[in-house]
């Protein structure tokens, strides 16, 4: 689509200026611009009429300027504004010594500026003797008409400075141009003022664009002198726009100088530099005007903003990637102690502190950690999890931190995005965090208290806005004990606990439990048949006694597993006890074959550990211990007597 902007709303201005002979044809042509232009006419020479122009600016504003002779050249030299100077042709020169050689015998014709060739050519030629003298300033121009009083001059052909001089001397002055030279001039004028107007609405429309972008942009000519900046650019330069127009920028920021691309005219795209002693990424290009280079341009980009960008065009092409899909009612279970670490995850949400989520294996701490992610307010924005059991050392520190383009061998070109920077404005999910290597404890430290981490290889920190939750299942206490974990992360990590107790302690959520997962696999496995109630009952009537190690896990791979072995299941039949001692033999043998005495030592350590734990937690206070364990504060006092009797 073309572009043509408008002229603005209001009508071209044309300034006129000239006195005597010049204003009289001035003010004689000028009602016929009328509709294109208003026309002020001004009776002022030199800096009086740069004066006058300068109010005229002001009040309303001017376009162009007409003028002539060296009140002309004195304007264009004082003005920022386009002058049109009326020019005298040979026909005008002609016409005036016509009207002179009515009036008088010994004729003078002086002209601003050098005398044209062609009449000086045509005097000599047809021996008109014609004296042809000329002018640049004020005061040669009285000298002239001086010299030519002296000389027996009668009559004057030349621009209105002269011929009010020539008429003080008592000469006859004739004034130089013609109405048809003052009728190009104004025609000239109003064209240019036209095409001002143009290019002003041009430039407002690009200073519009400029002023709104978020990236540093700044423009030199040829000699490297800025002729364009944008706000974001005088912030990074730290200058304003007033005082770096015309100046070099080399001079002003060599580390920001166009001189090599004004040299080579090649265009070199994102570097990382340092500016200001800030870090930013930089493009240069060469200008070219229809082939021709006529200056250069460049660009600083924020590298938190790319990043930003680069994160929001990732997650939308992975959609759901960097998303929780779980909320605080995917938590199935209605037991006291299942209700009560709902309530507490409400709480959670409700802040932005770091949240501690102890449990054991399978019990639903990440589905925990999704469900405060997206019942805070952080809900539309990344959730990143992590296992930190998962990584070796040295990965788990970039996976976590990034790092930077050649941080070390093999990495990849351009750097890698840290999850703490993926997870920006969202919340990451740290699970194992006990198993995390004590180097990284003290990153991690650093992030949780500077709000900003450091990529690997990098010098500069990039400040991050993300909720932490850290989940373990290791009794980390006894970690900070053993000098395995820092006392002082452990603090910064536990300041919102939540205990997610064992199926084991709470198997009155078992049967909705069993259904809901036995649900979510028939769907999964496209057999709504699968979901079979008599399934569920046997399960849950065998699973009483279990201890359920892998909790919810467990649960759900062993209801799979049934659903994948189980034949007749397939085919819309019974499952019956038998079948499933079958499939899943280890729900029956522990308490059918009678553990042997080792394997009930370590469970009931485990139990007892678990129980200390909780009770450690809780500050000795029974009540709220056996709260925490879903169970009664006799069956907790029961427990902790008999599995104290049963420890080797
Ligand atoms: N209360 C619950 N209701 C429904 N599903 C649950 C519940 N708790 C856990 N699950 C399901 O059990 C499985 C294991 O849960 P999750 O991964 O959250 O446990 P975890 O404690 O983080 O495990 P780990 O410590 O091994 O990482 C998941 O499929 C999860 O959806």
């Amino acid at each position: 689509m073309a572009f043509f902007p408008a002229l603005g709303g209001s009508r071209l201005r044309i300034a006129a200026v000239g006195f005597l002979g010049l204003r009289a044809l001035l003010e004689e042509l000028a009602p016929g611009y009328s509709s294109l232009a208003e026309v002020v006419i001004l009776d002022k020479a030199y800096g009086d009429a740069v004066e006058s122009i300068a109010h005229l600016r002001q009040a309303g504003g001017v376009d162009a300027v007409v003028s002539a002779g060296s009140n002309g050249s004195f304007l264009r030299e004082h003005l920022d504004l386009p002058v049109v100077l009326v020019k005298p042709g040979g026909f005008d020169v002609m016409q005036g010594l016509a009207r002179a050689s009515g009036k008088a015998q010994r004729l003078a014709v002086v002209t601003y500026g050098e005398v044209p060739s062609e009449l000086a050519h045509f005097n000599e030629r047809f021996s008109l003797q014609v004296d042809l003298r000329s002018y640049t300033t004020e005061e040669e121009a009285e000298a002239c008409v001086q010299e030519l009083a002296a000389s027996g001059t009668e009559a004057v052909v030349a621009p209105g400075l002269v011929v009010d001089l020539a008429r003080s001397y008592g000469l006859e002055g004739v004034l130089l141009y013609s109405r048809g030279a003052v009728r190009e001039a104004m025609e000239g004028a109003v064209e240019v003022a036209r095409i001002a107007r143009l290019e002003a609405a041009k430039r407002e429309k690009l200073s519009t664009i400029l002023g709104h972008l978020k990236d540093g942009v700044v423009a030199v000519n040829l000699d490297e002198r800025i002729e364009t900046i944008n706000p974001e650019m005088e912030s990074i330069i730290g200058l304003s726009a007033a005082q770096l127009i015309g100046q070099r920028l080399g001079d002003v920021r060599s580390e920001l100088s166009l001189a090599g691309t004004l040299r080579t005219g090649e265009a070199v795209v994102e570097q990382v530099q340092q500016v200001n002693g800030k870090t930013v990424v930089v493009t240069r290009m060469p200008i070219v005007e229809q082939g021709r280079q006529t200056g250069a341009v460049l660009i600083c980009q924020d590298p938190i903003a790319i990043q930003r960008l680069d994160r929001s065009l990732r997650s939308r092409a992975q959609p759901g990637s960097r998303h929780a899909r779980y909320g605080l009612s995917n938590l199935i279970g209605q037991s006291e102690a299942l209700q009560r670490v709902r309530q507490r995850a409400r709480t959670c949400a409700q802040s932005s502190a770091t949240v501690l989520i102890v449990g054991e294996s399978g019990t639903g701490k990440e589905l925990l950690a999704q469900g405060i992610h997206n019942a805070s307010a952080r809900q539309s924005q990344p959730f990143v999890a992590i296992n930190c059991a998962a990584f070796p050392e040295t990965l788990l520190e970039s996976e976590l931190f990034g790092y930077v383009d050649g941080a070390f061998t093999g990495s990849s070109r351009g750097g890698k995005v840290g999850l703490f920077e993926a997870a920006h404005t969202g919340t990451i999910f740290l699970d194992e965090i006990g198993d995390m290597p004590l180097p990284l404890q003290t990153r991690l430290l650093r992030v949780l208290q500077e709000k900003e981490v450091l990529r690997v290889g990098a010098t500069e920190p990039t400040p991050v806005d993300v909720r932490v939750i850290a989940a373990t299942h290791r009794n980390m206490e006894q970690q900070v004990a053993q000098g395995e974990f820092r006392q002082d992360l452990y603090y910064r990590l536990n300041i919102l606990l939540v205990h997610l107790p064992p199926l084991r302690a709470r198997l009155a959520d078992l049967p909705m439990l069993a259904s809901h997962l036995a649900d979510k696999i028939a769907t999964r496995l496209n057999n709504r048949k699968l979901a079979d109630e008599g399934l569920i009952n046997v399960l849950v009537e065998a699973a009483q006694g279990y201890d359920w190690p892998g909790n919810i896990r467990e649960l759900e791979n062993l209801i799979e597993r049934t659903m994948v072995f189980h034949e007749p299941l397939r085919m819309g039949g019974p499952v019956t006890r038998e079948a499933l001692q079958e499939i899943a033999p280890e729900l029956f043998s522990l308490r059918d074959a009678k553990p042997s005495q080792a394997l009930r030592s370590s469970r009931a350590e485990a139990e007892l550990m678990l129980l200390r734990d909780v009770l450690n937690e809780c500050g000795g206070n029974r009540e709220l211990a056996a709260e925490r364990l879903g169970i009664s504060r006799t069956t907790l006092w029961r427990k902790l007597r008999r599995l104290n009797e049963l420890k080797p």
